[in-house]
């Protein structure tokens, strides 16, 4: 399934925070959102979730517009995603943690849980066997009944990359995963996120600074500054794109 922006802006205020962003997310494939401090990132992944609305363009997912739906109904589309600063609940264990991205799923089955009807047994049954699953993909089944808190940032990260797996989303869209991982845990992410794609067929998102993992698995990337798009193609191409040079020397030249 296609995720196709066209034409986005969206503005607070007087500031212009995404300005006339159009790009394609084709099926199945790994995508990079980069950019320097401030250039919009995370609000396109929030307007794509429907957490903010965009005053322009349409963004379509599928086939259908997610501009009126709200965002419950835009994960159940089909869009995944993770935050930037970690969201997980620490009074709850690991797989707790898994189990509550389903509530969603779980109230659509209400009426079956109050009639005691199987089915609602079989999806919770079911609903552990995927949680296990995907915390033994991401090597955090040992740590099952922990509280989040006994994990390691990068395994916390990895945790929240688990859970928005749970809805079975088509398109997943990861702020910054790899922040605060050493590089053997990045080289791990890369790893993970290309077994994700291949495995569930989904196409993934990367909002992400650490270049060692957007460089070395995206295979298309776009490049956002203040707002606007300054560049656009594969890893090579972008990398050498005087434009993209001169923003991120400039994010240097701010912060020296
Ligand atoms: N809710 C909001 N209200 C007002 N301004 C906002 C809001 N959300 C974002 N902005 C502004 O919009 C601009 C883009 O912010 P955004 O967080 O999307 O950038 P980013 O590329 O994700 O940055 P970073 O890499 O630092 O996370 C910034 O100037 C930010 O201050």
């Amino acid at each position: 399934m296609d995720l196709v922006l066209e034409h986005v802006s969206k503005s607070f205020g007087g500031l212009k925070a995404v300005a006339n962003v159009s790009f394609t997310v084709k099926g199945k494939s790994i995508f990079g959102l980069i950019g320097p401090n401030g250039a919009g990132k995370t609000t396109v992944f929030n307007l794509i979730t429907g957490v903010y609305k965009h005053d322009q363009g349409s963004i379509v997912f599928g086939g259908k517009d997610l501009r009126p739906l709200k965002p419950a109904r835009i994960a159940e589309a089909g869009i995944g995603r993770t935050f930037q600063n970690i969201r997980l609940f620490s009074q709850l264990t690991v797989i707790e943690n898994l189990l509550v991205a389903c509530e969603l799923q779980k109230r659509a089955h209400l009426a079956a849980a109050i009639l005691r009807l199987p089915v609602h047994y079989e999806d919770e049954a079911a609903m552990y066997q995927r949680a296990m699953e995907l915390l033994r993909v991401f090597d955090l089944h040992d740590a099952a009944e922990e509280p989040p808190t006994s994990l390691s940032y990068g395994n916390q990260r990895r945790l929240e990359i688990a859970r928005a797996m749970m809805l079975e989303p088509k398109l997943l869209l990861l702020d910054e995963p790899a922040a605060g991982m050493n590089y053997g845990e990045a080289e791990g992410l890369k790893t993970q996120i290309r077994w994700l794609r291949d495995t569930f067929d989904l196409s993934v998102v990367l909002v992400e600074h650490n270049m060692q993992v957007v460089m070395g698995v995206c295979e298309d990337i776009h490049v956002l500054d203040h707002g606007e798009t300054i560049a656009h193609g594969t890893p090579e191409v972008v990398r050498q794109d005087p434009k993209v040079l001169a923003a991120y020397l400039g994010e240097v030249e701010e912060a020296s």
